[in-house]
């Protein structure tokens, strides 16, 4: 994969695509498979880095798991079948992968040490430790980050207020849950994603949420059955070419097989709102909607997004902030801070790459306020994904709507997420 990419301007994108899977999903079903009895068989599974770390993690810890393509095979070990690795779990960039399985060695009678790359170094983990704890688990972290080391415990079924609205932190609870010796409640802060709790219920689990969509119940030592599923197309990857649609003229694109969780789909009721021109067919697959999208230009208005939408739109945002620099007015992003503590601070790293541009965009602790009738102007530096893929995919987004020709450095990055991520774009900007 090229370092340095030097992207040109298009006159439009056109035709049809079926995104890859599903990152949270495919890290799930990874998981959910090496704890039931039984083969388990993913189909549309992500081989992105982030996925492979949780792969080989689950392989280290004695899981049995055949990967051909985007088509993985594992027999699964049950709850209690897991062993004892030879050395620290490598979760390289997965802050997914990290808490989950954070979550699910807590219960398991060995000790586990799991450490990450620079970034997932940075990230906060106390946010896992401390409610794990309150379960009876014993993680010890260093100063508050990785390496993290798990002494795994009895765990006692507990009622857990959240302090944080985080998926990846109410699963890891879900997973201590089903190891604990009575059953337990989780209260979220604000609703995420919940494909956790759909995955759970198709593999024989039982878990109820409540009318408030907040309150969880996990019953715990299930006997897990292997399932055989299709994972849905990504949104959080389809938002990136619904918005190349949306923000170059000429373009119109259809976007196939796509996930359609409506605790995943904030960006399309924001680029809805904004005047973005989208039609949904909604269709419904194994557990989760999926559907098709079809995106054409539009010219967009502003948009206010507040705290209560955030966690439906979290990965999108930086998104949120391009689209918003198309449009003929001011937008405001609120309720965000938890954009500083991803791969990256999203908050300085999207201002930074947008003011490039020509954008006028101002961070504030918790968002972005951005004026998008300031027209752009071609970078006299190179735009950068800073390590990080979402904001790499962003720039590279951006790039294609700029007059000239644009180099983006650190490229690479979308390996986490999104391995065919220019294959793909190259394909709909040749397409007529
Ligand atoms: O549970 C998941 O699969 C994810 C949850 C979100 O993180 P938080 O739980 O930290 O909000 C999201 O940003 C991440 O990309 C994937
Ligand atoms: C934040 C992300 O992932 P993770 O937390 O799993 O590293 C992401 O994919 O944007």
């Amino acid at each position: 994969m090229i370092k340095e990419l030097s992207i040109q301007p298009t006159c439009g994108l056109h035709g049809e695509l079926s995104v890859p899977g599903d990152k949270s999903i495919s890290h799930r079903g990874l998981i959910l498979g090496a704890i039931s009895q039984g083969t388990t068989t993913l189909h549309h599974f992500l081989p992105a880095a982030d996925c492979l770390s949780t792969l080989t993690a689950l392989q280290q810890l004695g899981v049995p798991i055949e990967r051909t393509g985007t088509t993985v095979m594992i027999r699964g070990r049950g709850l209690r079948g897991l062993t004892q690795p030879q050395q620290a779990l490598d979760m390289g960039n997965a802050g997914t992968a990290t808490r989950l399985l954070a979550g699910l060695l807590a219960g398991q009678p060995f000790e586990t040490t799991l450490v990450g790359d620079a970034s997932l170094s940075q990230r906060p983990m106390e946010r896992v430790r401390q409610p794990l704890q309150a379960m009876g688990a014993q993680l010890q972290l260093t100063g508050g980050h990785l390496p993290m080391l798990i002494t795994g415990r009895t765990l006692h079924g507990s009622c857990t207020e959240m302090q944080v609205a985080s998926a990846q932190v109410k699963s890891a609870l879900i997973l201590a849950a089903l190891q604990a010796d009575r059953p337990s409640t989780i209260v979220e802060k604000l609703p995420t994603r919940d494909h956790t709790e759909r995955l759970l219920r198709l593999f024989g689990g039982q878990i109820e949420t409540a009318a408030d969509h907040r309150t969880i119940t996990v019953h715990p030592q299930p006997n897990l059955i292997g399932q055989s599923l299709t994972i849905p197309g990504d949104f959080s990857s389809a938002a990136f070419f619904m918005t190349a649609a949306t923000i170059i003229p000429n373009s119109h694109v259809r976007l196939t097989h796509v996930g359609l969780n409506s605790t995943r789909t904030g960006f399309l009721s924001i680029l809805q709102r904004m005047g973005g021109r989208v039609t949904v067919d909604r269709k419904l697959g194994a557990g989760e909607p999926v559907g098709t999208l079809d995106v054409r230009f539009a010219q967009l208005h502003p948009v206010q997004v507040t705290a209560s939408e955030i966690p439906a739109v979290i990965d999108e945002l930086p998104l949120v902030a391009l689209l918003a620099a198309t449009a003929d007015g001011i937008s405001t992003i609120s309720g965000a801070a938890e954009l500083r503590v991803k791969e990256t601070d999203r908050i300085a790293t999207i201002v930074t790459e947008l003011q490039k541009l020509g954008v006028q965009i101002t961070a504030r602790p918790d968002g972005f306020v951005i004026d998008g009738r300031q027209s752009w102007q071609q970078p006299t530096e190179p735009l950068a994904s800073h390590g990080d893929h979402r904001i790499g995919m962003t720039m590279a987004i951006s790039a294609l709507r700029v007059g000239g020709p644009t180099e983006l450095v650190d490229a690479e990055a979308v390996n986490i997420s999104y391995p065919t991520f220019f294959e793909d774009l190259a394909r709909l900007n040749q397409e007529v």
